[in-house]
């Protein structure tokens, strides 16, 4: 870095003066001719001089860009020199001093190992620089030049059935607007209302009918009965008599319950003279029977021989 006095010698310099730069050139012109001869003589060369060409100075002296030429500070500026003997500066002990590093370093392998080879063509500056790069692997790769079939195909789609998904229906074409017209629209399939149930007459819910079994005997028998299948049979609801139904063994008179049934009345009384156990499993195992008919309980379902037997007993 230049010492920041000579900033200030520069502004400090007097203006361009024409007649010293010129006779500072002068001075200059005429050292390096004496300088010239001094070297020709030297060589004893048989080059002649060259023509001086001469300028004249004079005539365009005004419009020559006027040049600035070293001058003497005007103030002291103290200069510096590495090779002074300065005694204050601490003198660098020449058998510590190293070498300057060097890269890589000397015992390296990096520095055994040949140069990069120099690329044979130069790489292309046109537009086909801007072209993709080559297939992998390379054309010129061993790997293409072996055997292509040890370049394995992508896996094949497992089946599906194989995996025991069903197969998937191929798609149809579109139906055009024409053909969508004649096509008969679309059926909807509502999902079909799986409730049997029917509409009950008022003052016929289940709430009704749990206020008037809990009221009375509902039986229409005067004590506990054991009912003979031939008993159970001409209780079928028909001809004004009374519809009987066997549940898990016991007799119940279905008649008073008929307009509460949820499932209607005519679904009811399909089991009447009959053992219903079996029916009303299919369509409603949880219903508690025992609960809902208690009141109409008539008695309990036995053989044909022990209806007798009690009868005469009694
Ligand atoms: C005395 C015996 C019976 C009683 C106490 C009884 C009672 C009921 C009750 C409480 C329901 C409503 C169930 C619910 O909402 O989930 C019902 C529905 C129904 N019951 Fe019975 N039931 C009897 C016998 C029968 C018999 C013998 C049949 C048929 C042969 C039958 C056919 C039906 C049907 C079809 C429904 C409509 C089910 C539905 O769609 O939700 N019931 N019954």
């Amino acid at each position: 870095h230049p010492p920041n006095t000579w900033r200030l010698s520069w502004t400090l310099l007097p203006p361009p003066d024409s007649k010293h730069i010129k006779a500072t050139l002068e001075d200059y012109d005429e050292k390096e001719k004496s300088q010239d001869r001094q070297e020709k003589s030297d060589d004893n060369s048989v080059v002649e001089d060259e023509p001086d060409i001469k300028v004249d100075e004079e005539s365009d002296d005004d419009q020559k860009t006027p040049q600035a030429t070293p001058a003497a500070p005007s103030i002291a500026v103290p200069s510096f020199n590495l090779d002074s003997d300065d005694s204050n500066m601490p003198e660098p002990d020449t058998n510590d001093t190293l070498p300057p590093p060097s890269f890589p370093a000397a015992n390296s392998q990096q520095r055994a190992m040949p140069p990069p080879p120099k690329p044979v063509s130069k790489p292309p500056t046109t537009a086909s620089s801007l072209m993709p790069p080559p297939s992998f692997p390379a054309p010129n790769s061993a790997q293409r030049a072996s055997n292509s079939s040890s370049l394995m195909p992508p896996p094949s789609r497992p089946n599906r059935s194989s995996l025991g998904v069903p197969a998937i229906p191929a798609r149809q074409p579109p139906l055009s607007a024409a053909a969508q017209a004649r096509a008969p629209p679309p059926r909807i399939d509502t999902p079909k209302s799986s409730s049997s149930k029917v509409k009950l007459a008022p003052g016929f819910s289940p709430l009704d009918w749990a206020s008037l079994a809990a009221s009375k005997n509902l039986s229409n028998v005067s004590s506990f009965t054991r009912v003979t299948p031939s008993m159970l049979a001409e209780k079928n609801g028909r001809k004004g008599n009374d519809a009987w139904s066997v549940y898990n063994g016991k007799v119940y008179n279905i008649t008073p319950y008929a307009p509460f049934h949820p499932g209607g009345k005519g679904e009811l009384l399909r089991a009447a003279g009959k053992d219903g156990t079996k029916l009303f499993m299919e369509v409603h195992p949880w219903v508690n029977w025992e609960g809902m008919l208690n009141s109409c309980l008539v008695g309990v379902m036995v053989s044909e021989s022990e209806g007798e037997g009690l009868d005469a007993m009694d």
